[in-house]
């Protein structure tokens, strides 16, 4: 093993609590420790899941062919996984999220929409004979699917997608076609290349109606030559800010026909002359996006804490400037502002984590209800998971680029692998639904329950909503007032937007117009309420901790604390405009932040360690654990193309006449 660093040696002796205790927590028992680290062993020590030349130096072609050669073996070696009992789902969680999946692609799984979408969505919208013909061929990978919903002209407003897909009961096939250029299929994963199956979500006609979009099962491609099918165009977007080996694609369809029983039919149903019948809820079709912004929040967890664990373990190492006249130059980590960048985020990674196991748990009890026909739970949860969603992407694609730019100019190196985890963290504002519709999503919701809160106190998300408005507590240095300040806001904000709406509409507006004159409000209001479910949750899990060492659960506090007075602090104009806070309140929670600060910083290196992230996981000369960033920077630069060889050949093309012109 390589020599440690010594200033990491010496945080590593500071730490109070047991490193292991905290890394049993977070995975859920010590057995779910040992049973990741033997994955991940069996993963990251596969010496055919290496590259032997960094990804950023390969053509794009090349990244491709790369990425798809891993992720064969990768899935393979899920396959021999689940035959053989070890793991079950958890497999599939660290393959496709955070943490595996990007250490061993670092710019994106090719196939991740097959288990992601595809699976999922055969699962929750086929019916029984559908999922016997299709679940098996998907699950064994004899066929590769993905999901194109998206067109050139349409993400969001899926009602207004064009592609069209037409029943003709003569021969009981559905005829797929894409009137416009705008109506192509754009984006979807591993469309380009990769599928040969899709769920196509396209406008279903029948007996002369539309009845609306719907998802239908296409074979995209020959299964044995891989040529498109005849009627099918095909191929790559092209180059994007990141994720660029995920072959996100194109597809059009000119008269394309499928049969009518390629249409998923747990829902809505074609019956085979034509008649059309319909489902309880049109939203149904919607579930597995549900299910996607539901799994994201794990995701933003997991990025958080692998680009904290960089930055922090950096931040430690690294020595810069004189704090006083003459003394040694200080580690960054011991200037303030430094702390400020980087442990709030440590802190956040926590709420992120605990929120995503609550909305996972909802979920599943929401998806069991629905198979038993019980829809109404389902708003609120696709309420929550908008929120939760569009928050934690954000706050995670924000704080990524927060703890990039506390590693300085290594931070810009892709070898701290910080802009590589910025392009995955920046990708999932957009996709899954784009983060400010989603909190408008949310907003709606709110907006109903605020005018009429008759059923609230049966609806655990936003039960507080009844009497918050009125909590004015007076200030305290505690998590329950930073709480009950918060959700004091959150009120007030959905109040007041309420209230601006019923004004546009006393003056005449349209409902609509209202709404999105009003919708800047709306989006704050929601955004807030999410705020108040994150910290909300955090509390409860830590107060809920019983069997854990005074040790751990005061660096939990500590943690919580920080996320509370963070998150305070950063709505400071919010809690002076809606609650009892005043000025010498907002000076009482920036000491308080100051003080917690002090107090996380000889715990830092060792919270972050207790991630127990792979050095394979992190990617990154700055974040190892050995903290021997210089050496690691030295050794990156000499993979660089340019070094393979003294002089380049562009020196007697152009440099030398260029040098000789200009004696
Ligand atoms: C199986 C094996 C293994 C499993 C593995 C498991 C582990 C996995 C591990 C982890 C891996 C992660 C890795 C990820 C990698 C990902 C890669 C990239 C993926 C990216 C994919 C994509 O990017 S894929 C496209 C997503 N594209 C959108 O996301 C469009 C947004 N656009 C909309 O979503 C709608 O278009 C929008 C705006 C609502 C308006 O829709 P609209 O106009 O029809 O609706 P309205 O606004 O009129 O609303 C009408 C009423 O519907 C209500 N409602 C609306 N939605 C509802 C819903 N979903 N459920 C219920 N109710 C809903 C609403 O609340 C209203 O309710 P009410 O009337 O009562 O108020
Ligand atoms: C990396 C990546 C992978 C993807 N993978 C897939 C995939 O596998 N399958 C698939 O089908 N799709 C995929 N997508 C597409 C993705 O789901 C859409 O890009 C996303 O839903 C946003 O839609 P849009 O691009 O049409 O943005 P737009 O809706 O055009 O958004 C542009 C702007 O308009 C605003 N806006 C739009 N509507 C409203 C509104 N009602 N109110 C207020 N503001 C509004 C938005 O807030 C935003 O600021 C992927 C996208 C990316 C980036």
């Amino acid at each position: 093993m390589a020599k440690i660093n010594e200033d990491l040696l010496k945080e590593r002796k500071k730490c109070s609590f047991n490193t292991a205790e905290l890394t049993h927590l977070l995975d859920g028992g010590k057995d779910k420790t040992l049973e990741r680290r033997s994955r991940e062993h069996f993963f990251l020590d596969d010496p055919e899941l290496r590259s032997k030349i960094p990804s950023e130096y390969l053509s794009h072609k090349e990244k491709y062919e790369e990425a798809i050669r891993k992720s064969c073996i990768l899935f393979r070696k899920v396959q021999e996984l689940q035959e053989a009992g070890k793991g079950g789902m958890d497999n599939y969680r660290e393959i496709l999220g955070g943490q595996l999946g990007s250490a061993i692609l670092k710019d994106g799984n090719p196939i991740t929409l097959h288990y992601v979408m595809f699976i999922p969505t055969i699962m929750g919208q086929g019916n029984f004979e559908q999922q016997a013909e299709w679940i098996q061929k998907a699950w064994t990978c004899s066929i590769i699917g993905t999901y194109a919903q998206t067109e050139l002209g349409h993400g969001t407003f899926i009602r207004g997608l064009e592609t069209t897909a037409t029943y003709d009961p003569k021969t009981e096939e559905f005829v797929l076609n894409s009137p416009t250029l705008t109506s192509y299929k754009w984006w979807p994963g591993g469309l380009g290349h990769s599928a040969n199956f899709a769920i196509v979500v396209a406008q279903l006609y029948t007996q002369g109606k539309c009845h609306g979009i719907h998802p239908f099962i296409v074979q995209l491609r020959d299964e044995e030559t891989h040529m498109p099918m005849k009627g099918i165009k095909i191929g790559e977007i092209g180059c994007k800010l990141g994720m660029n080996s995920t072959n996100n694609g194109y597809l059009g369809f000119e008269n394309y026909r499928i049969p009518r029983t390629n249409l998923l039919m747990k829902n809505n149903k074609v019956l085979p002359d034509g008649t059309y019948v319909k489902s309880p809820s049109s939203k149904l079709t919607y579930g597995t996006m549900i299910f996607v912004r539901v799994v994201l929040v794990q995701d933003c967890a997991s990025y958080m804490k692998k680009a904290v664990t960089i930055a922090t373990r950096y931040s430690a190492v690294r020595h810069q400037s004189e704090m006083k006249p003459n003394c040694p130059e200080p580690q960054i980590i011991d200037y303030v502002t430094q702390q400020y960048k980087l442990f709030p985020y440590i802190a956040m990674s926590f709420a992120f984590q605990y929120s995503a196991s609550w909305l996972w748990d909802i979920y599943n009890n929401v998806t069991g209800e629905l198979e038993s026909g019980q829809l109404e739970n389902l708003p609120e949860l696709h309420a929550l998971a908008c929120c939760l969603k569009a928050v934690g992407t954000a706050d995670c694609a924000a704080g990524v680029e927060t703890l990039r730019l506390a590693c300085g100019g290594h931070g810009y190196m892709t070898a701290s692998n910080l802009p590589s985890t910025y392009g995955l963290a920046t990708a999932m504002c957009t996709y899954e639904g784009e983060n400010t519709v989603l909190l408008l999503q949310t907003a709606r919701y709110l907006i109903k329950i605020w005018q009429n809160k008759k059923n609230i106190q049966k609806l655990p998300t936003v039960r507080y909503l009844d009497n918050a408005l009125f909590n004015n507590r007076s200030y305290e240095k505690s998590v329950s007032w930073i709480l009950s300040a918060l959700q004091q806001v959150a009120a007030a904000k959905i109040d007041l937007a309420n209230k601006h709406i019923n004004d546009r509409v006393r003056q005449g507006k349209a409902y609509e117009d209202a709404w999105n004159e009003t919708s800047i409000e709306l989006v704050a209001a929601a955004d807030a309420h999410c705020r108040t479910f994150l910290l909300d949750i955090f509390n409860l899990t830590v107060n809920n901790f019983q069997l854990i060492s005074p040790e751990l659960k005061a660096v939990l506090t500590d943690l919580l604390e920080l996320y509370a007075v963070h998150t305070a602090i950063r709505m400071t104009g919010d809690l002076l405009r809606f609650t009892n806070t005043i000025g010498k309140d907002v000076e009482a929670l920036q000491l308080w932040l100051e003080e917690l600060l002090a107090k996380i910083r000889p715990n830092a290196i060792g919270i972050v360690d207790s991630f127990d992230i792979r050095d394979e996981v992190l990617g990154s000369a700055l974040g190892a654990y050995d903290g021997n960033v210089y050496e690691r920077l030295f050794a990156e630069a000499q993979k660089s193309p340019l070094n393979q060889e003294p002089v380049n050949k562009s020196f007697g093309l152009y440099l030398k006449p260029f040098l000789k012109n200009n004696l």
